[in-house]
């Protein structure tokens, strides 16, 4: 049976698997996210990928970087401005730029391939651009630039103002679970930040169902130093970081807008949290312990409840059995988020426990994803691999 390309896929009729090739780009494909981009996507039985770009390391083989990727045969890394889009005609491209960088980037991309997002915001675009490019080239960023829906929320937050505030509403919020059917049809998809994943996966049912005061939830986070990207900052050394722990952004880290945007759209009420996040010695990896404050009536046993029945068709979401404690061991390497709650020595509180790898579901993984469903490729492609043990 055939099918027009583009609109959709070639079937294998025999495995039911698409065999259509997509050509994908990797931006900032020389840091943390970026590798792990590149070591997923290598054995996605779907993905062809067709340009690296890095900034510093511009000009060097991937191998050259990354040796445990070197035997990939990939493109060698070049810089943005080398890179010619028309002619790389690419289905896809993930920016795992840092933040702030990204907005300039992306206006700049969608401006270079005619993209039809331009007619939207009524902005002109290049004919000879449109009839140059097969079709609208679909991005996935995984920064935090296109996350905040308000314009003045990121400039509070971030401490500069948005480049690109035109696309902003043109971004569609890529966690996975709650937002499916707009990232399928989305052309630009913001990934949630790592620690928001987390935090999010484990309380909105719970929120959305009212069984916990909203106003009222402690986070308390803690994240391996790959969180915070490869280029070299004091913080991230070894001798400050081995044998310590340390919280940091206490009281106004940027990420607690972003949780309380996404929490407030299923709240039904007010929401407020604090939220600490703490660097410890690990790699990767990432857990957060949650304390809230019961509805009335509402139990601990009550809370797992609802996770279990919201997840429980998930392939990657998993409530533990009840006492399991959750823990960075169980995720590392994979895309799953594992989550439990219990019971708190308080009358009318509960905790509830949640752990990600923070490159994989809460970064990368999470936007291979989002990739598979903007292609219209089976959401499980490339991302079946079990946690690495111990
Ligand atoms: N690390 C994590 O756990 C998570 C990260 N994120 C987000 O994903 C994005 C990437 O994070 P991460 O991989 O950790 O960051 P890294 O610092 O490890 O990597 C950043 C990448 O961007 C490249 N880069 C920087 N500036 C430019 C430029 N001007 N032109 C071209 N390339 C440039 C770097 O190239 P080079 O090194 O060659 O200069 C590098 O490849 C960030 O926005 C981050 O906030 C989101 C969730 C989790
Ligand atoms: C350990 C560490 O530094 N973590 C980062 C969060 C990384 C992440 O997921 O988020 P973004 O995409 O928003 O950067 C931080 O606290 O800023």
């Amino acid at each position: 049976m055939r099918f027009p390309l583009s609109k959709s896929l070639q079937r294998n009729s025999l495995h039911g698997m698409s065999t259509q090739t997509f050509r994908i780009g990797i931006l900032g494909a020389s840091g943390y996210t970026g590798a792990d981009l590149v070591r997923i996507l290598s054995t996605h039985p779907n993905i062809e990928i067709s340009l690296l770009v890095a900034g510093r390391s511009a000009g060097r083989p991937l191998g050259d970087v990354f040796p445990h990727l070197g035997h990939l045969g990939l493109p060698d890394l070049i810089g943005l401005d080398e890179v010619e889009w028309p002619a790389l005609d690419l289905d896809l491209v993930f920016c795992a730029l840092p933040h702030a960088t990204t907005q300039e980037v992306v206006k700049g991309l969608l401006h270079a391939t005619g993209h039809s997002l331009l007619d939207e915001m009524l902005i002109e675009r290049r004919e000879d651009l449109v009839s140059a490019v097969r079709r609208d080239i679909k991005i996935v960023d995984l920064s935090a630039d296109f996350r905040l829906e308000d314009p003045d929320s990121y400039e509070t937050w971030y401490g500069r103002a948005h480049q690109a505030p035109e696309f902003q509403s043109a971004a569609v919020y890529g966690l996975t679970e709650f937002n499916r059917d707009a990232v399928r049809g989305a052309a630009l998809v913001a990934c949630p930040g790592c620690y928001p994943t987390a935090a999010l996966l484990a309380l909105l049912p719970i929120v959305e169902a009212q069984a916990i005061d909203a106003s009222d939830i402690i986070i308390d986070a803690k994240s391996g130093v790959t969180g915070g990207g490869r280029s070299l900052k004091e913080s991230m050394l070894f001798c400050e970081v081995a044998e310590a722990m340390h919280p940091y952004g206490i009281g106004h880290h940027r990420h607690m807008p972003e949780m309380e945007q996404e929490l407030a759209k299923r709240a039904g009420q007010e929401v407020g949290l604090s939220f600490t996040p703490h660097l410890v010695p690990m790699n990767r990896g990432e857990l957060e312990t949650i304390y809230v404050r019961l509805a009335k009536g509402q139990s601990a046993d009550d809370l797992r409840d609802i996770l279990a029945d919201r997840y429980a068709k998930e392939p990657f979401v998993r409530v533990l059995d009840p006492g399991v404690a959750p823990a960075t061991r169980h995720v590392r390497g994979s895309n799953l988020c594992v989550l439990n709650v219990f019971e708190d020595r308080i009358p009318g509180r509960a905790i509830i426990v949640a752990a990600i790898d923070n490159l994989v579901k809460g970064s990368s993984g999470q936007a291979v994803q989002n990739m598979n469903l903007m292609l219209g490729l089976p959401e499980t492609t490339g991302l079946m691999q079990a946690p690495l043990f111990p």
